[in-house]
């Protein structure tokens, strides 16, 4: 019975098998999808490159790989540059769903050709090519704190748009690391595969946790090409993808340029293209919280001022939505170490993953980047940082949001310019929208940051008095006693705290401190006394239960390290054809909430990784990727 039944099994599984793989070829081909570009329907290209109707000559082919400022045009065409090899190291199987592709692991030709650029580096017209033209988009940038000029996708290139697995979004899906581009300034237009690893599964796993980012699909190694960091790496393209790539130093460029027009253009496009049109982005702002509606009305001028434009309502989503991706970097302790304009997206997302880190232990002065001496990118300055970029962005779209709408429909500011008398009042005017941006973002960040760190304590209310009574200890307690910051969360989750004494608490604390030191102990038994204390207020039936449903949702069991990603590298270093490594850190980083998806294998290593150890906590990274 049994032999038949497992027989059954097999050949059941097998005729699946034979269905999604055909399924794969004939019916969903990543490029078919969608053939759209709305990005480049929208605005000029570089003139110099026009789009290939003919074959590229040697000197347009040469522009699209030398790097030159831009005289105008908002990118330019641009082919990956060939090279020797490639291997497929890894797909993304969360990515494949979401964009609606089969979860199969055998990718067909296609898939393959795309994914390593090979679909595009001979020279055809746009009209013999089966893809759209690829382009790399010019943008410019405020890099610790200077402004830097002229930036821009230097080794990236833009394919094409595809629609989610439902058709409801679209995304923009890009590869990095494809070689030079005219944005590459004096680099070499190269990823490595350790800075092309980190990013692939940050990403992910930073998605896994509900914490907005930008995506990725595949890497694909170059073995054959190697690039100069610190020593002489192996390359790899990453397939990324994202509903739409404009940072704030898009916006940045057309300042520089002083194209007004431009930075109108712009600005459109992300209402109607990224943020889904006037309509979306009137009824985002209206159905913000009650309290947001508070401090607007309290804090606007509306007699002074008149009413808000379509522009200041874009402006402050953008701000919005910066302000809740960083609330929960905060409480994850994530930190990106390069918070630039050109790293900060108009939607909000996680972009550009450099010297990042997830925090070991709490410490607000932590920051990822080895070359940040001033701790500007610090956990402590990481809000702050983000605003000074959002305020980057409202000096570039100081015009449009200081017009307000009797200017804007004034045909002398569209097609002039700003008259003598404006002036003033489209300065005070952009101030007090920049101000008002400011105490909504404040407001934001402290609020759903601290409600999400009460989540993750197991308590679902979060009152102001709570910062200092509970959180401001919490922090306190966290950075003296130095425990894991994440394992500190689970373990609380998993505790026994039902009619604990004042014994049970004493031994909890020294169960979870592992210390045999008293002052460690102590504070920690110390707020575990008003954690308690708080619990009770909240009177919950059943405390174990009820907070463990809070909290499990929000306390991911496992989250990639920097001393985890190491070893993962240097195992590929070691034996590239072996990616067993990478594939359970995936597993792992990519089910963070569930561990009955972590599979059967490299349970040693499992266990490792979920330990903490101080010889490897709070490492640093530099810049070079
Ligand atoms: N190896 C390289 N070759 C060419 N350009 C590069 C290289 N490394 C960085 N750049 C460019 O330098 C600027 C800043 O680099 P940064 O590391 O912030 O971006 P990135 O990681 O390359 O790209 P993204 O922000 O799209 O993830 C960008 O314009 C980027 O394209």
């Amino acid at each position: 019975m049994l032999r038949s039944g497992s027989l059954h099994f097999k050949r059941f599984t097998f005729t699946f098998l034979v269905a999604s793989r055909r399924n794969y070829s004939s019916m969903i081909r990543l490029a078919e999808k969608s053939k759209t570009q709305s990005f480049t329907k929208a605005f000029p290209p570089d003139e110099r490159v026009p789009e290939p109707s003919i074959a590229w000559d040697e000197t347009k082919w040469d522009l699209t790989h030398k790097p030159r400022q831009l005289k105008s045009g908002a990118f330019s065409w641009v082919l990956p540059e060939k090279r020797d090899q490639y291997k497929l190291l890894t797909v993304s199987r969360p990515a494949l769903n979401d964009l609606g592709l089969p979860d199969s692991e055998e990718h067909d030709n296609e898939f393959f050709r795309i994914v390593s650029g090979q679909a595009y580096n001979d020279n055809p017209t746009a009209q013999e090519r089966e893809y759209p033209t690829p382009y790399s988009q010019c943008y410019a940038g405020w890099q610790f704190g200077s402004f830097a000029g002229q930036l821009g996708d230097g080794r990236v290139v833009n394919l094409f748009e595809i629609d989610n697995h439902d058709n409801t979004s679209k995304y923009e899906i890009q590869l990095k690391g494809s070689g030079k581009t005219p944005f590459s300034r004096f680099a070499d237009g190269k990823a490595v595969v350790r800075s092309s690893v980190r990013e692939y599964v940050i990403s992910e796993s930073l998605h896994a946790l509900g914490i907005p980012t930008t995506r990725a699909l595949a890497i694909v190694t170059l073995p054959h090409t190697w690039a100069q960091r610190y020593a002489a790496e192996n390359c790899a393209i990453t397939t990324r993808f994202a509903p739409s790539w404009i940072r704030i130093g898009t916006f940045d460029l057309y300042r520089w340029r002083g194209d007004r027009k431009g930075m109108r253009t712009l600005s459109d496009f992300v209402i109607s293209d990224v943020f889904g049109g006037k309509e979306a982005v009137l009824n985002n702002f209206n159905n913000q919280e009650p309290e947001f509606a508070k401090i607007v009305k309290e804090e606007w001028d509306e007699e002074k001022f008149g009413e808000f434009s379509i522009y200041d309502l874009m402006y402050l989503e953008i701000v919005v939505r910066n302000a809740k991706t960083v609330s929960q970097w905060q409480a994850y302790g994530f930190l990106n170490g390069v918070l630039n304009t050109d790293n900060t997206s108009v939607l909000g997302l996680s972009i550009d993953f450099g010297p990042f880190a997830i925090m070991d232990k709490f410490d607000p002065d932590f920051t990822s980047n080895s070359e940040d001496h001033t701790l500007r990118y610090s956990h402590r300055n990481t809000p702050g940082a983000v605003f000074w970029s959002l305020t980057r962005l409202g000096e570039d779209m100081a015009e449009l949001i200081g017009a307000g709408p009797t200017i804007l429909s004034d045909p002398h500011f569209t097609e002039e310019g700003i008259k003598k008398e404006w002036e003033n009042q489209i300065v005070t005017r952009a101030t007090a929208v920049i101000e008002l941006a400011a105490i909504l973002f404040e407001h934001i960040v402290t609020k759903e940051y601290g409600q999400l760190l009460m989540k993750r304590l197991g308590l679902s209310s979060y009152e102001e008095a709570d910062e200092q009574l509970l959180l401001d200890p919490l922090r306190d307690m966290l950075q003296k006693t130095k425990l894991d910051y994440n394992n500190f969360f689970v373990q609380l989750q998993e505790a026994y705290l039902k009619e604990i004494d004042n014994e049970g608490i004493r031994s909890l604390a020294e169960s979870i401190t592992k210390s045999n030191e008293d002052n460690i102990v102590e504070e920690l038994e110390k707020w575990l006394q008003i954690y308690v204390e708080r619990l009770n207020k909240h009177g919950y039936e059943d405390v174990d239960l009820e907070r463990r449903n809070i909290s499990s949702k929000v306390n991911p069991l496992f989250l990639p390290r920097n001393w985890i990603f190491d070893e993962v590298i240097q195992k590929l270093a070691d034996d590239p054809s072996d990616n067993r490594y990478l594939k359970k850190l995936e597993k792992m980083a990519f089910n963070p909430f569930d561990p009955l998806r972590w599979g059967h294998d490299l349970k040693d290593t499992e266990a490792k990784w979920l330990s903490t150890s101080d010889q490897v906590s709070m490492l640093q990274c530099s810049c070079s990727s």
